[in-house]
């Protein structure tokens, strides 16, 4: 059939919230409840983390979602829909689960593997293996490279990004993945990082998320949910939050040292209070840019050009010595930070540059400075912030 040969884009769905109502798991034999009690919504589209001491219940709370562990009380809601009431095995297949070394079943290939699910389906053969060619290619491995491989012929990361374009194959609203990055170096880990973020912006799928690791869940969660034992919310809130304002000692002990830096990390330069500075153009009389310094404590103009980039830098100074337009006095604008960039690399710029502050760019276009002092504020900021949400 020819339609499955035109190259569709491989997911549509969008995630679903998943809500968990007084959820409640005791293993037999145990006299403390696994996971006790717990309340939490997972809004769509977002990847929540789970960070927790070992045996804390991640896990456990996990697997209640997909139903690989039955709760013994509660309720688990996806899209509105109790999982309970639905066929335990339909309902996995509608859940991407990924776990540590991808989970790979060493007896078939990678195509095979990828393929399991959508077949499930009844998908045709033909589909499926678009599918397969698809999923490959999303996640960064060459289909004709790959496809007929076995898992033991692939590397700790290659594997990891076939049990992640596994888990995506029949294009599920949710993604279940438990400490997938923890079998792989370092390197490798911080790209699979960096793939699944790139990934989840065409996606948007709901993704719940285990982890041991502090740092690896700054770096990806929309939120954080910091456990304690029987599955305890701690804290639950998005990291910068978390970083700024941790609820108490456990959640400190979780952060480590450096939160300030980590904070910087998590924080766009877009989106902290910028310092303003006068701006003027080419064409602009030097008085006129003199008379708008005025007094500002900052005596100092920018100067951009047709299309908004910031191109010079003009004194106060240097105009005043000056008569009709400004032209291409002053000096050349060197750095720029985008407003893309954390803050922690706008202290980078700073520190390279002669400057006290470097303009910053949305799509090239200058929308303001950052200095030392514009980053100070914006943390106390921030601490402000998260303090005022965590009274209301
Ligand atoms: N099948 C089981 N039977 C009895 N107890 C269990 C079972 N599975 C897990 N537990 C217990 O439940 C608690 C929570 O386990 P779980 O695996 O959910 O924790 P976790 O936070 O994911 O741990 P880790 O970070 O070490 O993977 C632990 O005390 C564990 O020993």
């Amino acid at each position: 059939m020819s339609d499955t040969k035109t190259t569709a884009k491989p997911a549509l769905t969008r995630g679903a919230e998943i809500k968990l109502c007084g959820v409640t798991k005791r293993y037999s034999g145990q006299k403390i409840a696994a996971v006790d009690n717990v309340n939490l919504t997972i809004p769509a589209g977002e990847i929540v983390v789970f960070v927790g001491p070992s045996g804390c219940g991640k896990t456990t709370t996990m697997r209640m979602i997909n139903r690989l562990i039955e709760p013994t009380s509660g309720e688990i809601l996806i899209g509105g829909e109790d999982v309970r009431k639905k066929d335990a095995n339909e309902l996995r297949r509608h859940i991407g689960y990924v776990i540590q070394a991808g989970g790979l079943f060493p007896h078939m290939t990678v195509a095979e593997n990828i393929a399991i699910v959508p077949r499930m389906l009844g998908w045709d053969k033909d589909k499926a293996a678009e599918r397969v060619r698809e999923m490959l290619n999303l996640v960064g491995l060459e289909p004709g490279q790959f496809a007929d491989r076995y898992p033991r012929q692939l590397s700790g990361g290659q594997q990891q990004r076939v049990g992640v374009a596994r888990a995506l194959a029949a294009d599920p609203p949710v993604m279940l993945m438990d400490e997938p990055f923890g079998a792989v170096d370092p390197i490798t880990r911080a790209h699979l990082q960096d793939e699944l973020l790139s990934l989840q912006d065409e996606l948007s799928k709901t993704i719940v998320f285990v982890t041991h690791d502090f740092d690896e869940a700054v770096k990806l969660g929309d939120r954080i949910a910091i456990l304690a034992e029987g599955s305890k919310i701690v804290q639950y809130d998005e990291p910068a939050a978390i970083l700024a304002n941790p609820a108490d000692d456990f959640v400190r002990g979780f952060i480590g040292e450096g939160g300030a830096m980590k904070l910087l990390n998590v924080t766009r330069v877009a989106d902290i209070e910028l310092d303003e500075l006068v701006t003027a153009r080419a064409t602009d009389s030097a008085a006129d840019v003199r008379e708008r310094i005025g007094d500002r404590d900052v005596p100092w103009a920018i100067v951009l050009d047709d299309a908004d980039r910031p191109v010079r830098w003009i004194s106060k100074d240097t105009l005043a010595d000056m008569d009709g337009a400004i032209g291409n006095a002053g000096d050349k604008v060197t750095a720029t930070i985008s407003g893309r960039a954390n803050v922690q690399e706008a202290l980078e710029a700073l520190l390279k540059t002669d400057f006290t502050s470097v303009p910053v760019t949305v799509r090239r276009k200058y929308v303001g400075m950052v200095s030392l002092s514009t980053v100070q504020n914006a943390i106390a900021g921030l601490r402000e912030k998260s303090k005022a949400r965590s009274r209301s």
